[in-house]
This record gives structure tokens, sequence and C-alpha cells, in this order.
């Protein structure tokens, strides 16, 4: 399940036999498999960060409720929701700041007491449990496929003289931060299969280098045309090359539009903003946290410093020196040009609006 190809591969999972993670922390020199036999297990991968990207951490969140539950008993159905009820909210502690697993989460507790309206047997129950979170996993791919080609479309028609583009992207939004293509990176690629890319650039993403170990992986391994810029280099880039546009991806929307994406996205929408660039955010419908009014309540995961002062476990400055390392920023709604989702480009006013309609059709 969930792949484009063997190394770009973020999760193996077949019913009833293993699930498995890639470990990112290994990539791209390794290509090392992770059992995930427990929940446990699911949120040590996520808070170590063998596993990322909001998408991704939603889905191996889920999945690794499929392994846990495998084999053990239960009272009865009342038992089995509080069982799912503790377990969602074990992974959604694991990182506060991506809404989707919280989201996710939530649906599918919703799922499970709708479910025990119908049938006590948990056999039964845990079979529906199964395809549900099986079918989550399918969808991701449909929509980023969505996201790559609206995002694609929008970034095009708004193109000065038609020509190809050139764009930039930050982090890792890729195949390996969803079940696969991926929805900033989508969007890259969807413009490389139309042929209206000229060159994709990418940040290094410091301090956990998403951009140079993941995205640049990535890009080389689909052999778009792409180079690694420094994070530091962005402003200089804008100024002396024509970059079409920004894409990055998200963890969370706010219902204004507010989004928070990795640490170094703020800067780049003010950066675009200084040199007319456009600024997109791509992310499933799954990232909008309707229920966050704006960015002021989101909450910032603060992550160690060893981070930002080792490199591949080796230190690079002064042991001792203070370190403050967010790993998430908030870019304000005003700085971005259109959100890309699978029910395509909107831009932040209409958004509230979107999500309502949203709602109404789907919760
Ligand atoms: C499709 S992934 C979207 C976001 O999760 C991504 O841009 C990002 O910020 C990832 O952060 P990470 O700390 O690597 O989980």
């Amino acid at each position: 399940m969930s792949s484009d190809s063997g190394l770009l591969q973020s999760i193996k999972y077949t019913r009833g036999q293993k699930f498995q993670v890639l470990d990112q922390l290994r990539v791209p020199h390794e290509h090392e498999y992770r059992d995930i036999k427990t929940v446990a297990d699911g949120v040590d991968a996520i808070r170590t960060m063998q596993v990322r990207g909001a998408p991704l951490i939603a889905m191996v969140g889920c999945l690794s409720i499929v392994t846990d539950m495998d084999g053990k008993d239960f009272k009865n159905a009342k038992d089995f929701l509080a069982y799912i009820e503790v377990q969602v909210q074990a992974l959604i502690d694991a990182r506060p700041t991506a809404v989707n697993m919280k989201r996710e989460g939530t649906r599918l507790i919703n799922f499970v007491k709708q479910q025990i309206v119908l049938t006590e047997d948990i056999t039964e129950l845990k079979l529906r449990v199964i395809e549900w979170i099986e079918e989550l996993v399918k969808t991701d791919l449909e929509t980023n496929k969505a996201i790559g080609d609206h995002g694609a479309n929008d970034i095009i028609k708004r193109a000065q003289a038609g020509g190809n583009v050139n764009v930039l992207t930050h982090c890792n939004t890729g195949s390996l931060a969803t079940s696969g293509y991926g929805t900033a990176l989508g969007v890259v690629r969807s413009l490389f299969q139309k042929g209206k890319l000229d060159h994709a650039f990418c940040t290094e993403t410091r301090p956990y280098n998403q951009g140079s170990r993941l995205t640049a992986f990535e890009l080389q391994h689909d052999k778009i045309p792409s180079t690694l810029v420094c994070d530091s280099a962005v402003s200089w880039l804008m100024k002396s090359r024509k970059i079409a546009a920004v894409i990055v991806g998200a963890d969370r929307v706010a219902r204004n539009g507010d989004t928070a994406n990795k640490i170094g996205t703020y800067q780049l929408a003010l950066v675009a903003k200084a040199h007319g660039v456009n600024f997109y955010v791509a992310a499933p419908f799954s990232t909008i946290d309707g229920n966050t009014a704006s960015g002021e309540s989101i909450v910032i995961e603060e992550r160690s410093p060893t981070e930002v002062t080792h490199i591949g476990g080796k230190p690079i400055c002064p042991a001792g020196i203070n370190v403050w390392n967010p790993a998430f920023d908030v870019t304000p709604a005003h700085l971005i040009t259109g959100i890309v989702t699978e029910n395509g480009v909107i831009e932040p006013e209409q958004l509230s609006k979107k999500i309502d309609e949203y709602n109404a059709a789907n919760l």
C-alpha cells in the first residue's frame, strides 16, 4: 500500500501482516524500515521523527492502532471505545502542532461511537475500524494528486508570459511526508509532469534538514531539475532568479488562513511579498482547523537543542550555548496568495466560508 516506488515508500502495510515505517532519520543514506507493532511504537516513531510530516503522522498513528488492537481482548463495545479514545489521545500528544492526527483521531472515535450502536461484536467492530483506517490511507494519495494538479494549474495560470516556471519549496512535503506524491512537493511533481517546470529550488530547512536530506532526495529520485539552497540564500535567490511561486506545506491552517508550518516558512513568505512572488500553502482539507480562529492560539512545538547544536551526532557549536528551537512558525494569512487543497485553490479571505460549506457536506 501507499507507494510511488520503492525508495519513496514511507509506509509498508499489509492487513494482518506487518506494518513498517521508513526510518527517515537515516534517509538519504540508508533505507531501513522499523516495525510498528503497538501504539507505543507509533508514538515513539512520531516523537523521534523517524516519521514526520502532518499527513503521515496521522496515518502512522492510526495504522499503529490497527496493529496494537490485533489479538487484544475487550470485555465489551464500551471497553473497546475507551481503548480507542486512550490510544488516540496518546498519539495526539506525541507532537502538538500538526492538526491531522487530532482531526483523524476525533473522526475515528466518532466512527466507533456510531458503529457500537449498530453492533456490539468486537471482531466486527475491529474489522470496521481497520477498513476505515485503510480507506484513510488510500484517500490521502488521491487527495495529494488533486492538490498537485490544482496548485500547478494556478501557478501556470498566473505565470507571466505563460512560459515554464521556477519554484521554491521548503521542508519536506513529498512522498516521505504523506502516503505518496506529496502536497507542496506534489505541486512541483505535477508542474514537472505537465512539462511546465523549469527548475525547482529547495531549502536545506535547518535545523533538521528535511529539505537537504529528504526533499533533495525525492527531487533527484524523480529526476526533476532542481537545486538545493541554504535557508539564508532565499532573499538573494528571489532577487537574482525569476521565481514564479513559493510552495510550502502546512501543519495547521487556522480558520482565518494563518498557517503553521516548518520554522522558516514565515520568513519565506515575507521575502516572497517583498519580491512580488506568489506564496502558496498546499495542504489537504484535513489540515485546515476550523476550530482554531487564528494563528494566535496554535501551540508551537519546541524541540531539543541538540537538533541545533549537533549534525549527525557531531557538535557544531560551543558546548553550553543557549538554544531556542521552535519547530514551526505561523505565517499570517495576508502573506498567502492561495491555499491549495484537493477541492481547489482558496484565497485566505474565502477560507472561513469554504470550511462551513465543507463541514456541511462532509461531517
Ligand atoms: C505534507 S507535510 C506538511 C508539513 O507537515 C511540513 O511542511 C512540515 O512542516 C513538516 O515538519 P516536520 O517537523 O518534519 O514534521
